[in-house]
Protein backbone atom coordinates (compact mmCIF):
# COMPACT_ATOMS: atom_id res chain seq x y z
CA UNK A 1 0.00 0.00 0.00
CA UNK A 2 1.72 3.48 -1.27
CA UNK A 3 -0.78 5.33 1.47
CA UNK A 4 0.33 5.55 4.86
CA UNK A 5 -3.61 5.75 7.06
CA UNK A 6 -3.81 5.73 10.98
CA UNK A 7 -6.76 5.37 12.65
CA UNK A 8 -8.13 6.98 15.95
CA UNK A 9 -9.24 5.29 19.04
CA UNK A 10 -12.82 5.31 17.45
CA UNK A 11 -11.66 3.45 14.47
CA UNK A 12 -12.21 6.76 11.97
CA UNK A 13 -9.17 7.55 9.60
CA UNK A 14 -6.95 10.31 10.27
CA UNK A 15 -5.75 11.79 7.43
CA UNK A 16 -2.09 11.83 6.50
CA UNK A 17 0.30 14.07 4.66
CA UNK A 18 -0.26 13.12 0.98
CA UNK A 19 2.43 10.45 0.10
CA UNK A 20 4.45 11.38 -3.10
CA UNK A 21 4.33 9.20 -5.67
CA UNK A 22 6.68 9.48 -8.93
CA UNK A 23 4.28 10.08 -11.78
CA UNK A 24 5.86 6.77 -14.04
CA UNK A 25 4.07 5.09 -10.55
CA UNK A 26 1.21 7.03 -10.76
CA UNK A 27 0.39 5.82 -14.72
CA UNK A 28 1.18 2.39 -13.57
CA UNK A 29 -1.65 2.36 -10.57
CA UNK A 30 -3.71 3.80 -13.12
CA UNK A 31 -3.64 1.37 -15.77
CA UNK A 32 -3.69 -1.11 -13.46
CA UNK A 33 -6.92 0.07 -11.86
CA UNK A 34 -8.72 0.74 -15.53
CA UNK A 35 -7.37 -3.13 -16.03
CA UNK A 36 -9.37 -4.59 -12.63
CA UNK A 37 -12.66 -2.46 -13.43
CA UNK A 38 -12.62 -3.77 -16.99
CA UNK A 39 -12.08 -7.24 -15.93
CA UNK A 40 -14.50 -7.18 -13.60
CA UNK A 41 -17.04 -5.36 -15.67
CA UNK A 42 -16.40 -8.58 -18.18
CA UNK A 43 -16.72 -11.11 -15.21
CA UNK A 44 -20.48 -9.38 -14.09
CA UNK A 45 -21.55 -9.68 -17.26
CA UNK A 46 -21.15 -13.29 -17.89
CA UNK A 47 -21.86 -13.92 -14.21
CA UNK A 48 -25.23 -11.84 -14.06
CA UNK A 49 -24.10 -9.38 -11.36
CA UNK A 50 -25.36 -6.69 -10.95
CA UNK A 51 -22.48 -3.94 -10.90
CA UNK A 52 -23.22 -0.45 -9.84
CA UNK A 53 -20.23 1.29 -11.98
CA UNK A 54 -19.94 4.25 -10.11
CA UNK A 55 -19.98 2.76 -6.34
CA UNK A 56 -17.45 0.64 -5.24
CA UNK A 57 -19.02 0.36 -1.70
CA UNK A 58 -22.30 -0.96 -3.35
CA UNK A 59 -20.73 -3.18 -5.93
CA UNK A 60 -18.91 -5.10 -3.04
CA UNK A 61 -22.15 -5.93 -1.32
CA UNK A 62 -24.06 -6.69 -4.25
CA UNK A 63 -21.46 -8.81 -5.18
CA UNK A 64 -21.01 -10.76 -2.44
CA UNK A 65 -25.02 -11.06 -1.62
CA UNK A 66 -25.42 -12.42 -5.01
CA UNK A 67 -22.67 -14.70 -5.33
CA UNK A 68 -24.15 -16.01 -2.11
CA UNK A 69 -26.90 -16.50 -3.48
CA UNK A 70 -25.40 -18.88 -6.30
CA UNK A 71 -23.49 -20.72 -4.33
CA UNK A 72 -20.02 -19.23 -5.37
CA UNK A 73 -18.78 -17.86 -2.29
CA UNK A 74 -16.46 -19.99 -1.84
CA UNK A 75 -14.60 -19.48 -5.21
CA UNK A 76 -14.88 -15.96 -4.57
CA UNK A 77 -13.25 -16.39 -1.09
CA UNK A 78 -10.91 -18.63 -2.15
CA UNK A 79 -9.71 -15.58 -5.09
CA UNK A 80 -10.07 -12.78 -2.46
CA UNK A 81 -7.57 -14.90 0.02
CA UNK A 82 -4.85 -15.75 -2.89
CA UNK A 83 -1.50 -14.50 -1.96
CA UNK A 84 -1.46 -11.02 -4.32
CA UNK A 85 0.42 -11.73 -7.01
CA UNK A 86 -0.65 -15.12 -8.30
CA UNK A 87 0.41 -15.81 -11.55
CA UNK A 88 -2.50 -18.76 -12.20
CA UNK A 89 -4.66 -15.88 -11.39
CA UNK A 90 -3.55 -13.08 -12.77
CA UNK A 91 -3.71 -14.87 -15.71
CA UNK A 92 -7.43 -15.95 -15.42
CA UNK A 93 -8.18 -12.29 -14.32
CA UNK A 94 -6.77 -11.11 -18.06
CA UNK A 95 -8.23 -14.03 -19.80
CA UNK A 96 -11.47 -13.72 -18.57
CA UNK A 97 -13.31 -13.18 -21.38
CA UNK A 98 -12.42 -16.60 -22.54
CA UNK A 99 -13.20 -18.71 -19.26
CA UNK A 100 -16.58 -20.29 -19.08
CA UNK A 101 -16.56 -21.79 -15.70
CA UNK A 102 -18.57 -19.89 -13.44
CA UNK A 103 -16.56 -21.45 -10.50
CA UNK A 104 -13.20 -20.28 -11.93
CA UNK A 105 -15.05 -16.51 -12.76
CA UNK A 106 -15.70 -16.08 -9.04
CA UNK A 107 -12.21 -16.76 -7.96
CA UNK A 108 -10.73 -14.18 -10.71
CA UNK A 109 -13.37 -12.01 -9.29
CA UNK A 110 -12.51 -12.30 -5.38
CA UNK A 111 -9.08 -11.93 -6.89
CA UNK A 112 -9.93 -8.22 -8.35
CA UNK A 113 -11.84 -7.25 -5.86
CA UNK A 114 -9.86 -7.97 -3.23
CA UNK A 115 -6.81 -5.78 -4.50
CA UNK A 116 -9.50 -2.74 -5.50
CA UNK A 117 -10.96 -2.84 -1.22
CA UNK A 118 -8.18 -4.99 0.57
CA UNK A 119 -4.70 -4.15 -1.45
CA UNK A 120 -5.56 -0.42 -1.78
CA UNK A 121 -6.36 -0.62 -5.80
CA UNK A 122 -8.99 2.03 -5.07
CA UNK A 123 -6.92 4.37 -2.90
CA UNK A 124 -4.15 4.45 -4.30
CA UNK A 125 -6.20 5.02 -8.01
CA UNK A 126 -7.27 8.01 -6.54
CA UNK A 127 -3.70 9.40 -5.20
CA UNK A 128 -2.33 8.30 -8.29
CA UNK A 129 -5.23 10.89 -9.99
CA UNK A 130 -4.34 13.60 -8.33
CA UNK A 131 -0.54 13.26 -9.76
CA UNK A 132 -1.78 15.06 -12.59
CA UNK A 133 -2.78 18.27 -10.41
CA UNK A 134 0.60 18.81 -8.93
CA UNK A 135 1.57 22.32 -10.06
CA UNK A 136 5.32 20.36 -10.56
CA UNK A 137 3.80 18.57 -13.24
CA UNK A 138 1.52 21.63 -15.13
CA UNK A 139 -1.22 20.17 -13.81
CA UNK A 140 -4.11 21.86 -12.72
CA UNK A 141 -6.61 21.72 -15.17
CA UNK A 142 -9.06 24.32 -13.74
CA UNK A 143 -6.27 27.16 -14.40
CA UNK A 144 -7.09 27.51 -17.67
CA UNK A 145 -10.39 27.52 -16.91
CA UNK A 146 -9.94 30.43 -14.57
CA UNK A 147 -7.84 32.50 -17.04
CA UNK A 148 -10.69 32.39 -19.54
CA UNK A 149 -13.18 33.46 -17.44
CA UNK A 150 -11.24 36.11 -15.92
CA UNK A 151 -11.74 37.70 -19.23
CA UNK A 152 -15.63 36.81 -19.62
CA UNK A 153 -17.01 37.11 -16.06
CA UNK A 154 -19.50 40.06 -15.33
CA UNK A 155 -17.42 42.11 -12.23
CA UNK A 156 -19.40 41.76 -9.10
CA UNK A 157 -21.06 38.87 -10.33
CA UNK A 158 -21.05 35.96 -8.24
CA UNK A 159 -20.70 32.58 -9.78
CA UNK A 160 -22.09 29.42 -8.85
CA UNK A 161 -19.56 26.33 -9.92
CA UNK A 162 -20.21 22.52 -9.47
CA UNK A 163 -16.58 20.32 -9.96
CA UNK A 164 -17.71 17.05 -10.80
CA UNK A 165 -14.44 14.91 -9.97
CA UNK A 166 -13.13 16.88 -7.83
CA UNK A 167 -9.56 15.86 -6.39
CA UNK A 168 -8.34 18.81 -4.31
CA UNK A 169 -10.17 22.02 -2.67
CA UNK A 170 -7.12 24.05 -3.19
CA UNK A 171 -7.38 24.30 -7.18
CA UNK A 172 -7.80 27.06 -9.32
CA UNK A 173 -11.70 27.09 -9.41
CA UNK A 174 -11.90 27.16 -5.70
CA UNK A 175 -9.15 29.55 -4.88
CA UNK A 176 -9.68 31.92 -7.38
CA UNK A 177 -12.44 34.40 -5.67
CA UNK A 178 -14.53 34.17 -9.33
CA UNK A 179 -16.23 31.11 -7.80
CA UNK A 180 -18.87 31.02 -4.90
CA UNK A 181 -19.59 28.82 -3.94
CA UNK A 182 -17.84 25.43 -5.40
CA UNK A 183 -19.57 22.19 -4.78
CA UNK A 184 -16.95 19.32 -4.95
CA UNK A 185 -18.19 15.91 -5.67
CA UNK A 186 -16.24 12.60 -6.50
CA UNK A 187 -17.36 8.86 -6.78
CA UNK A 188 -14.51 8.19 -4.07
CA UNK A 189 -13.53 11.41 -2.21
CA UNK A 190 -10.29 11.54 -0.99
CA UNK A 191 -11.02 14.82 1.23
CA UNK A 192 -14.81 14.26 3.02
CA UNK A 193 -14.73 17.98 4.78
CA UNK A 194 -14.33 19.19 1.20
CA UNK A 195 -15.33 17.07 -1.06
CA UNK A 196 -18.34 15.26 -1.48
CA UNK A 197 -18.53 11.38 -2.22
CA UNK A 198 -21.41 11.99 -4.84
CA UNK A 199 -21.98 10.30 -8.13
CA UNK A 200 -23.15 12.98 -10.44
CA UNK A 201 -25.64 10.54 -12.43
CA UNK A 202 -27.33 9.90 -8.82
CA UNK A 203 -27.64 13.81 -7.72
CA UNK A 204 -30.85 15.23 -7.00
CA UNK A 205 -31.83 17.77 -9.39
CA UNK A 206 -32.17 21.41 -8.47
CA UNK A 207 -35.44 22.32 -8.38
CA UNK A 208 -34.94 26.52 -8.36
CA UNK A 209 -32.49 28.54 -10.62
CA UNK A 210 -30.93 29.41 -7.19
CA UNK A 211 -29.70 25.58 -6.55
CA UNK A 212 -28.05 25.50 -9.62
CA UNK A 213 -25.17 26.37 -11.13
CA UNK A 214 -23.19 28.94 -13.39
CA UNK A 215 -20.35 26.45 -14.16
CA UNK A 216 -20.34 22.59 -14.42
CA UNK A 217 -16.49 21.46 -14.61
CA UNK A 218 -15.88 18.02 -15.96
CA UNK A 219 -12.25 17.56 -16.07
CA UNK A 220 -10.99 14.11 -17.54
CA UNK A 221 -13.85 12.71 -15.80
CA UNK A 222 -16.17 12.06 -19.01
CA UNK A 223 -13.06 9.79 -20.55
CA UNK A 224 -13.69 7.84 -17.29
CA UNK A 225 -17.67 6.87 -17.62
CA UNK A 226 -17.64 3.42 -18.57
CA UNK A 227 -19.96 3.39 -21.65
CA UNK A 228 -20.87 5.02 -24.47
CA UNK A 229 -24.59 5.80 -23.07
CA UNK A 230 -23.54 6.68 -20.04
CA UNK A 231 -21.40 9.30 -21.71
CA UNK A 232 -24.49 10.70 -23.72
CA UNK A 233 -26.29 10.29 -20.28
CA UNK A 234 -23.58 12.74 -18.64
CA UNK A 235 -23.64 15.12 -21.26
CA UNK A 236 -27.56 15.84 -21.04
CA UNK A 237 -27.78 15.68 -17.04
CA UNK A 238 -25.38 18.66 -17.50
CA UNK A 239 -28.33 20.77 -18.40
CA UNK A 240 -30.48 20.08 -15.46
CA UNK A 241 -27.73 21.56 -13.28
CA UNK A 242 -27.46 24.79 -15.27
CA UNK A 243 -29.00 28.36 -14.16
CA UNK A 244 -31.81 29.44 -16.70
CA UNK A 245 -32.37 32.65 -15.42
CA UNK A 246 -28.91 34.00 -16.63
CA UNK A 247 -28.00 34.76 -20.13
CA UNK A 248 -25.12 32.27 -20.20
CA UNK A 249 -24.28 29.00 -18.04
CA UNK A 250 -21.12 27.05 -18.70
CA UNK A 251 -19.35 23.62 -19.25
CA UNK A 252 -15.62 23.41 -19.16
CA UNK A 253 -15.10 19.83 -20.52
CA UNK A 254 -11.46 19.03 -20.52
CA UNK A 255 -10.32 15.33 -22.38
CA UNK A 256 -7.04 13.45 -22.84
CA UNK A 257 -6.33 14.39 -26.54
CA UNK A 258 -6.86 10.84 -28.40
CA UNK A 259 -10.64 10.95 -26.77
CA UNK A 260 -10.86 13.15 -30.40
CA UNK A 261 -7.62 12.65 -32.21
CA UNK A 262 -7.60 9.16 -32.23
CA UNK A 263 -10.60 7.83 -31.74
CA UNK A 264 -12.44 5.78 -34.41
CA UNK A 265 -16.24 6.83 -33.52
CA UNK A 266 -15.81 10.47 -32.00
CA UNK A 267 -13.59 13.65 -32.95
CA UNK A 268 -13.86 17.20 -32.47
CA UNK A 269 -16.81 17.68 -35.01
CA UNK A 270 -18.74 15.15 -33.53
CA UNK A 271 -18.38 16.38 -30.15
CA UNK A 272 -19.75 20.04 -30.95
CA UNK A 273 -22.63 18.16 -33.12
CA UNK A 274 -23.85 16.58 -29.86
CA UNK A 275 -23.19 19.67 -27.72
CA UNK A 276 -25.11 22.12 -30.54
CA UNK A 277 -27.80 19.76 -30.16
CA UNK A 278 -27.93 19.63 -26.55
CA UNK A 279 -28.31 23.26 -26.80
CA UNK A 280 -24.25 24.60 -26.36
CA UNK A 281 -22.24 26.77 -28.45
CA UNK A 282 -18.58 26.63 -27.92
CA UNK A 283 -16.31 30.29 -26.50
CA UNK A 284 -13.16 28.44 -26.16
CA UNK A 285 -10.83 25.83 -26.85
CA UNK A 286 -7.20 25.18 -26.19
CA UNK A 287 -4.42 22.14 -26.60
CA UNK A 288 -2.25 21.11 -25.16
CA UNK A 289 0.48 17.97 -25.88
CA UNK A 290 -1.95 15.62 -24.37
CA UNK A 291 -4.87 17.32 -23.35
CA UNK A 292 -7.99 19.48 -24.93
CA UNK A 293 -9.56 22.28 -22.55
CA UNK A 294 -13.11 23.14 -23.77
CA UNK A 295 -15.48 25.68 -22.66
CA UNK A 296 -18.99 25.51 -24.04
CA UNK A 297 -21.85 28.10 -22.92
CA UNK A 298 -25.99 27.56 -23.42
CA UNK A 299 -27.10 28.88 -26.35
CA UNK A 300 -29.06 31.81 -26.28
CA UNK A 301 -31.69 30.48 -28.56
CA UNK A 302 -32.51 27.54 -26.54
CA UNK A 303 -35.46 28.77 -24.86
CA UNK A 304 -34.97 28.61 -21.09
CA UNK A 305 -36.75 27.15 -17.96
CA UNK A 306 -37.88 23.93 -19.90
CA UNK A 307 -38.05 20.86 -18.09
CA UNK A 308 -35.12 18.25 -19.84
CA UNK A 309 -37.37 16.08 -21.06
CA UNK A 310 -39.33 18.57 -23.07
CA UNK A 311 -36.04 20.06 -24.52
CA UNK A 312 -34.84 16.57 -25.72
CA UNK A 313 -38.41 15.46 -26.68
CA UNK A 314 -39.33 18.36 -28.79
CA UNK A 315 -39.18 16.43 -32.09
CA UNK A 316 -41.47 14.01 -30.53
CA UNK A 317 -39.05 11.35 -29.09
CA UNK A 318 -36.11 10.43 -27.62
CA UNK A 319 -33.06 11.15 -29.22
CA UNK A 320 -29.95 8.45 -27.73
CA UNK A 321 -27.31 10.68 -27.22
CA UNK A 322 -24.69 8.30 -27.29
CA UNK A 323 -20.64 10.08 -27.12
CA UNK A 324 -18.36 7.64 -28.43
CA UNK A 325 -20.87 5.84 -31.25
CA UNK A 326 -20.10 5.26 -34.42
CA UNK A 327 -19.63 8.57 -36.72
CA UNK A 328 -21.96 7.48 -39.05
CA UNK A 329 -25.00 8.03 -37.15
CA UNK A 330 -23.98 11.52 -36.87
CA UNK A 331 -27.45 12.68 -38.37
CA UNK A 332 -29.23 11.78 -35.94
CA UNK A 333 -27.49 14.35 -33.57
CA UNK A 334 -27.63 17.81 -35.79
C1 LIG B 1 -8.92 11.36 -13.59
S1 LIG B 1 -9.81 11.88 -12.21
C2 LIG B 1 -9.80 13.60 -12.58
C3 LIG B 1 -9.81 14.56 -11.90
C4 LIG B 1 -9.63 16.05 -11.94
N1 LIG B 1 -10.91 16.65 -12.20
C5 LIG B 1 -8.58 16.50 -12.94
O1 LIG B 1 -8.93 17.25 -13.86
O2 LIG B 1 -7.40 16.14 -12.78
C6 LIG B 1 -11.48 11.47 -12.60
C7 LIG B 1 -12.36 11.53 -11.41
O3 LIG B 1 -13.72 11.56 -11.85
C8 LIG B 1 -14.49 10.91 -10.88
N2 LIG B 1 -15.77 10.54 -11.47
C9 LIG B 1 -16.00 9.74 -12.54
N3 LIG B 1 -17.32 9.61 -12.78
C10 LIG B 1 -17.95 10.37 -11.83
C11 LIG B 1 -19.32 10.61 -11.52
N4 LIG B 1 -20.30 10.04 -12.21
N5 LIG B 1 -19.61 11.43 -10.49
C12 LIG B 1 -18.62 11.99 -9.75
N6 LIG B 1 -17.30 11.78 -9.99
C13 LIG B 1 -16.97 10.97 -11.01
C14 LIG B 1 -13.62 9.71 -10.49
O4 LIG B 1 -13.95 9.21 -9.21
C15 LIG B 1 -12.22 10.31 -10.51
O5 LIG B 1 -11.79 10.75 -9.24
Amino acid sequence: MLSKRKKTVTGSLVLQRQPKIKPAKARQIIRRFHVLINKRRIICGVLKLALTENDEQRSASFINKELKEKGLETYYKQGWNAPHPDSELEKKMLQSQKIREDKELARALGYIMCEIHERGGLQNYQLASTIGQDKNRGGDSSKTLVAWFRAIREPGRRYRALEIGSLSAKNAISTSGIFDPVVRIDLNSNDPEHIQRQDFMDMSLPEKDSERFDLISCSLVLNFVPTPKLRGEMLKRFKSFLRREVNSAYIFLVLPLPCILNSRYMDEERLFDIMSYLGYERTHSHQSHKIIYLLFKTRSDVHKGVPLEADFNDRGKSIPIEYGKKKSSRTNLV
